[in-house]
């Protein structure tokens, strides 16, 4: 029997999920990869820590050489995150020509470019579904079952914590913070959540997943990024009174000659299929000019549908080493579509004030919209008798730019309080009128 020596660099997490499915599915593996896959060694920091798996000790190390060295280790499987130190380990092992996966996202995102390339001239495969969408196999089905389209639109819910908290905010009417303590409570949302909730762990999987979809390295600075920190039960009120839902999408959109790049709270329609992924679960919809609609849905995280993914690219390399098939990237491909700045993006827009009530307020503030060329579909006031409203407009398809303007002239007025909220609108097309 043909045998295969890997190397684990971590066992947290996905590590431990990547073991399980190892020592659970031999049969299933050896059928799918006509190899028996060893892991040889497991690189961890601390090599004492008692772990809750049965793990041979003599198989841990916390020295790199031990695994760069050995030359019977022909894959490394990097499930330990961070950048540098990823970074480093990943370019020595291509270097010494061992094949690598990764569950990185944060590391792809922004050195994904360098990597590939070192991969490449290296003659070395390199495979991360893992990083986008966890068990969800998007990076497969983009770079083989799709590749024979043009995709126009990927639109995806691909952070299950701020899906979680937005979820529980919706069906609970409860705040943001208290949802957030909670959800650190019980484990599902990390101690410091700011890579989360501020939208920068979507952002790096949107980096990926457009560079792939729009054939162009896609930088991770160029994808606009916005959290949910300011997302309020109130703003998801006025969702719900509209037919909406709020989620934290990613959102790319590529043309002929531009591409739009973004991660931030979303109006959806209720009838739209990504407005039913609820709690911590993982879609991305994709739109490609054969295929049309698709949409992939399941667990973006957690030790063994994350591991499914790691596995499943241990076996594709096993593949690729017999009938040497060399994987085609397209995060190193240089771009040739420009990427919109945020102002020039178009949509519909909710836009929530608070306001002195006085007579005329309203008018002036429709006034100044109408003068920046943004024009109003919906308009609700609420907390009649009370000296402050609320007052909240969903607009017509109008220009980023003309919004921002419209709305740093209406909050200098006097009888405006402040913006409470500014949340984009999908709505998939623009509607009739618009
Ligand atoms: N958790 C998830 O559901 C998902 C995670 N990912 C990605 O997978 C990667 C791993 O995540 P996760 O499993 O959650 O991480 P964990 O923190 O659970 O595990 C990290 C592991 O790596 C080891 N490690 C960390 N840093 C070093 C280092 N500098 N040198 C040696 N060993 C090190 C740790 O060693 P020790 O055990 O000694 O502490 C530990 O075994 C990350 O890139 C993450 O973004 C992707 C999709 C989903
Ligand atoms: N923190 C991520 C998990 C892995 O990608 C999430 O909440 O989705
Ligand atoms: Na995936």
């Amino acid at each position: 029997m043909k045998k295969i020596k890997i190397a684990l660099l971590g066992i947290g997490t996905v590590g431990g999920g990547v073991w399980e499915i190892l020592q659970t599915n031999k049969e299933e593996i050896f059928r799918n990869s006509s190899c028996e896959i060893e892991v040889a060694k497991i690189l961890v920091k601390n090599t004492d820590k008692k772990r809750d798996k049965a793990i041979p000790q003599n198989l841990f190390t916390s020295n790199y050489e031990d695994i760069v060295k050995d030359k019977e280790i022909q894959i490394i499987v990097e499930v330990m995150g961070g950048i540098e130190e990823a970074r480093d380990y990943i370019v020595r092992g291509i270097k010494a020509k061992k094949h690598i996966v990764t569950a990185n996202k944060a590391l792809l995102a922004t050195h994904g470019e360098e990597i590939i390339k070192e991969a490449k001239t290296a003659g070395v495969e390199l495979y991360y579904e893992a990083s986008v969408a966890g068990g969800i196999p998007i990076i497969h089905a983009l770079k083989e079952s799709l590749a024979g389209n043009k995709v126009q639109q990927i639109m995806g819910i691909l952070n299950g914590t701020t899906n979680y908290i937005l979820t529980k905010m919706t069906n609970e009417k409860v705040d943001f913070d208290m949802v957030l303590k909670e959800a650190q409570e019980k484990g599902y949302a990390e101690a410091d959540p700011t890579a989360d909730v501020e939208g920068y762990d979507a952002a790096h999987k949107l980096t990926i997943l457009s560079s792939l979809s729009f054939g162009t390295s896609v930088k991770f600075h160029e994808v606009y990024r916005e959290g949910i920190s300011k997302i309020t039960p109130i703003d998801i009120e006025y969702a719900k009174e509209l037919g909406y839902v709020i989620k934290l999408l990613a959102i790319g959109k590529g043309t002929d000659d531009s591409l739009e790049l973004r991660v931030h709270p979303t109006f959806i329609p209720q009838t739209h299929p990504l407005a039913s992924v609820n709690d911590s679960f993982n879609a991305v919809f994709v739109k490609g000019n054969a295929v049309g609609d698709l949409m992939f849905y399941g667990r973006g995280a957690g030790d063994l549908p994350t591991g499914s993914a790691v596995v499943g690219d241990i076996i594709s390399v096993i593949k690729d080493i017999n009938c040497k098939n060399a994987a085609a990237h397209a995060i190193e491909e240089k771009s040739n579509r420009n990427i919109k700045p945020m102002g020039e993006t178009e949509g519909e827009y909710y836009i929530r004030l608070i306001v002195n009530d006085k007579p005329g307020v309203l008018g002036t503030i429709a006034s100044l919209f109408g003068k920046n060329n943004v024009s109003l579909s919906s308009v609700i006031q609420k907390g009649e008798g009370v000296p402050s409203v609320s007052l909240v407009f969903i607009t017509h398809f109008t220009k980023e730019a003309d919004v921002q303007r419209a709305i740093e002239e209406i909050i200098s007025l006097e009888e405006v309080a402040k913006l409470a909220n500014l949340i984009r609108v999908e709505n998939g097309q623009k509607r009739m009128g618009a």
